[in-house]
C-alpha cells in the first residue's frame, strides 16, 4: 500500500476528531503542507509498518498539532499561544494520545536534526543562514529573532525578554527553548539551522534533556572583535542592543558565557570553525560544503 493511501485516512480521522473551527481555513495551506511532509516522511522511511501495528510520523504529527491549534484557540492565529495555556508540550500530549486511542496505531515522535550556529554578535550567522536556507532548503531559526518577536507580544514574558536583550543579557532557556520547539512544530520540517543559541551553559544543558533532537554538529563563525562591533554599528536594523554600550556587554557574555558552550562541543569534535573575517561569498564557499551530506 502506497504512503499516501496509509496516511489519508488516518489524517482524516485525525481532522474529524477534533472538529474544524471558523479558524480552521487560517490553517488550511499549513495542513495541507504537513499532510504533503506525512507522505514524504513515510516514503523515505521514517515510518514503519510491522504486520499489525503502524507507526505514525512526523507529518501526522504536525497535522495533529496544526488541528489542535484550531480546536484550541479558534479565534487567535495559526500557533500555539501560551498565555492561552496551548504550549508545545501540552499540544504534543493531546497528538499522542489521541494517536495512541486509535485502533492499530502507535506513537513514534520525530526526529529533529539540528545545526547549532554560533560565533559572536555580528560575526555573519543570520548572513549565511539565509544563504544556506536557499541553497539547501533548510529551516532557519534566529533564537534572537525569535525572542524579538516575543517582545511584541507585549506580555509580561515579553516585557522580561525586551529588558535583558536592551541589557545585552541572556533570557532565561524556559522561554528560548520554548518559542525553539513551537517554531519547530509548526515548520513542518525536520533539518533546522539553529542560529544563536545555545548561548550559555544553562541553554545547552536545558535543550540536551530534549527529546527527539540529533545535533549534527557546531558551525562556529570566528570573527575579530573590532571587525564585529564595525559591522554592527553599520547594521541599521533598529535593535535597541545595536549600540556601542550593549554591544560591548553581549562581546562580554559571548566571552564567558558562550565560548564554553562553543569549547564543549569543541572536546566533542563536532565543531566545525570559519573563518568569517572575509566577504562574505568566500565565507559561504567554505560553509556550503559542510553541509552537502546533512
Ligand atoms: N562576511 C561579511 N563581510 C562584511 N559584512 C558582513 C559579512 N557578513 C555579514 N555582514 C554584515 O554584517 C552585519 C552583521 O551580520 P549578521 O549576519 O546580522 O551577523 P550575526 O547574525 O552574526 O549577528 C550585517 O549588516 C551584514 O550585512
Ligand atoms: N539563545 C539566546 C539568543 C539570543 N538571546 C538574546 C540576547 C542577545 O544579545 C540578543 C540578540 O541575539 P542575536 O542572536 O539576534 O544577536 P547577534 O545577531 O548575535 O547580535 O537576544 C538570548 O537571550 N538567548
Amino acid at each position: 500500500m502506497s504512503a499516501s493511501r496509509n496516511l489519508t485516512p488516518l489524517l482524516s480521522t485525525l481532522l474529524r476528531r477534533w472538529p474544524a473551527s471558523a479558524a480552521a481555513a487560517a490553517y488550511a495551506p499549513a495542513l495541507r503542507s504537513y499532510a504533503t511532509a506525512a507522505v514524504a516522511a513515510s516514503a523515505a522511511g521514517s515510518s514503519t509498518q510491522t504486520a499489525s501495528r503502524r507507526t505514525v510520523s512526523l507529518g501526522l504529527l504536525s497535522a495533529g498539532f496544526a488541528a489542535t491549534c484550531a480546536f484550541a484557540a479558534p479565534t487567535s492565529s495559526a500557533s500555539a499561544d501560551s498565555s492561552s495555556g496551548t504550549t508545545p508540550e501540552s499540544v504534543l500530549n493531546k497528538v499522542r494520545s489521541t494517536i495512541s486511542q486509535m485502533p492499530g496505531m502507535e506513537w513514534a515522535a520525530p526526529t529533529f536534526h539540528v545545526v547549532f550556529v554560533l560565533g559572536g554578535p555580528g560575526s555573519g550567522k543570520g548572513t549565511q543562514c539565509a544563504k544556506l536556507v536557499e541553497e539547501f532548503g533548510v529551516v532557519h531559526l534566529s533564537a534572537g529573532d525569535l525572542l524579538r518577536a516575543h517582545v511584541k507580544s507585549g506580555t509580561e514574558d515579553g516585557n522580561m525578554v525586551k529588558a535583558m536583550i536592551a541589557e545585552g543579557k541572556i533570557v532565561p532557556s524556559s522561554v528560548t527553548i520554548g518559542l525553539l520547539k513551537k517554531a519547530m512544530l509548526e515548520s513542518g520540517k525536520t533539518k533546522f539551522l539553529i542560529d544563536g543559541f545555545p548561548r550559555n551553559a544553562e541553554n545547552r544543558e536545558a535543550f540536551e534533556k530534549e527529546d527527539g533532537i540529533d545535533i549534527h554538529f557546531v558551525l562556529f563563525f570566528d570573527c575579530p572583535e573590532k571587525v564585529m562591533e564595525k559591522r554592527i554599528l553599520s547594521r541599521n536594523e533598529g535593535r535597541s542592543d545595536d549600540n556601542v554600550k550593549t554591544i560591548r556587554k553581549r562581546f562580554k557574555v559571548f566571552i564567558d558565557q558562550s565560548m564554553p558552550v562553543v569549547n564543549h562541543y569543541k572536546g566533542m569534535g563536532k565543531v566545525h570553525w570559519v573563518n568569517s573575517n572575509r566577504d562574505p561569498e568566500a565565507v559561504y564557499a567554505e560553509t556550503r560544503k559542510l553541509f552537502e551530506n546533512f
